[in-house]
């Protein structure tokens, strides 16, 4: 069954990315990423709590073994702008000193998690430190990163869905949409 955005009543806007397309993507990424780290032992880690669809069906829809790990940080709190304060919530289980590491992100959207998050985990060493994303907002960006994977970019609103929420909520919908500016107060 198909659902889209009158299945949530009015709090979404519209449908931004299928299932389907999400699916698509991830497998298209996911040939590219195998191509990247044949013969390697690969790390992959995934920033909580938004990257956990994305980690799931990636990881599925690799052909390479890979180990995973799982770092929680939060910059956003309850509201839609980042804070520009990254703060680590659960760190890394594993040593990366060494290790092929490559992030798996939901959502680029000001940029100030990732750049944090490359430092921290650069200054551990790793033999190689890669990102994957799922989402981009070229318009937010507030400092330029190189990423090397990213599904989708898109436009400067605030999304929900596929791991990515609104003070918590709508993390499950099985796609990406947009929220009706009411919810937010926008
Ligand atoms: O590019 P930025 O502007 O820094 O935004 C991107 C970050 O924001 C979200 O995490 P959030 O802090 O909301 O935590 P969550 O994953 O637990 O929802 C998202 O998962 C990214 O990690
Ligand atoms: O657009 C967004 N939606 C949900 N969480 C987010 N974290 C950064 N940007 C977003």
């Amino acid at each position: 069954m198909r659902v889209d955005a009158k299945d949530m009543g009015t709090d979404l806007k519209e449908v931004l990315i299928t299932k389907e397309e999400i699916d698509a993507k991830l497998a298209e990424l996911a040939a590219k990423i195998d191509a990247e780290y044949a013969g390697k032992d690969l790390l992959i880690v995934g920033v909580l709590k938004g990257a956990v669809m994305v980690m799931a069906d990636l990881a599925r829809a690799l052909s390479t073994p890979v180990t995973m790990d799982w770092m929680a940080v939060s910059s956003y709190g309850a509201g839609t702008q980042s804070s520009g304060v990254v703060r680590i919530l659960k760190d890394l289980d594993t040593d990366i000193k060494g290790k092929h590491v490559l992030i798996v992100e939901d959502i680029i959207d000001s940029g100030l998690t990732l750049s944090w998050l490359l430092s921290n985990l650069g200054s551990r060493e790793p033999a190689s430190l890669k990102v994957c994303t799922l989402l981009r907002k070229p318009e937010a960006a507030k400092v330029a990163i190189d990423v090397e994977w990213v599904g989708f970019d898109i436009p400067n609103e605030f999304v929900v869905g596929y791991g990515l929420d609104y003070a918590e909520k709508y993390r499950n919908l099985p796609f990406v949409g947009t929220l009706a500016p009411h919810v937010y107060g926008g």
